[in-house]
């Protein structure tokens, strides 16, 4: 499996503007992939492909998700859908192994009990240099310190952003947070 042939794949799929944030997913997702002790190549492939069909219409999405078995709940949230189907594809055309598959699979939306690489990847997605939002900085900083207290931070910033603006929440998000809150609250101790 080329990184090349990914890359030049997931550019066919993606506007400039995305693809250059995919470009950063990547940087980042290696760096803290580094400091993590994950295997940076790993890292690499996730964060080339997480984005895979980010720019599908909804109508393409529900359809490649009749043939593929999508975790409950994603469906009702078309959004979300992209996550699932990008993994299901980087399984077919990359044969990527199970854990780079989650990484792909929960990127927006995380999930209770991730690995190392999927923590990595939903942060990274999160403070690539070309995110600017307020907040990003502290989470690039906490990022350094610990992927747990980041995910925290992420997630909760994602909820009250979905809350604001009275749109859906994923409940596996919600369980996301309250485990991040819990394991940090421990670590604090
Ligand atoms: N946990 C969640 N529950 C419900 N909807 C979500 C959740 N996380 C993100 N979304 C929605 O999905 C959309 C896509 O998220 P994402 O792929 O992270 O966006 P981006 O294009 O900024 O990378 C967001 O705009 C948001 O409306």
């Amino acid at each position: 499996m080329k990184e090349e042939e990914i890359r030049e794949r997931v550019r066919q799929e993606l506007s400039p503007a995305r693809f250059a944030h995919v470009e950063g997913v990547v940087q980042t997702a290696a760096q803290l992939a580094e400091r993590y002790g994950v295997d940076p190549a790993r890292a690499r492939t996730a964060a080339w492909l997480h984005d895979l069909a980010r720019e599908w219409s909804v109508e393409r999405l529900k359809h490649a998700a009749e043939n593929i078995e999508i975790p409950s709940g994603f469906g009702l949230i078309p959004a979300l859908l992209h996550g699932p189907i990008a993994a299901s594809f980087a399984v077919e055309w990359y044969g990527v192994d199970e854990d780079v598959a989650n990484a792909i699979r929960f990127h927006t939306t995380g999930r209770v009990g991730m690995s190392t690489l999927e923590k990595i990847i939903c942060l990274a997605d999160a403070i690539e240099p070309g995110r600017a939002y307020p907040g990003v900085e502290e989470l690039r900083a906490a990022a350094q310190k610990s992927l747990d207290l980041a995910l925290l931070k992420s997630f909760d910033a994602t909820l009250r952003y979905l809350i604001d603006r009275q749109q859906p929440i994923f409940t596996l998000t919600v369980m996301a947070r309250n485990e991040f809150l819990e394991k940090t609250r421990e670590e604090a101790e």
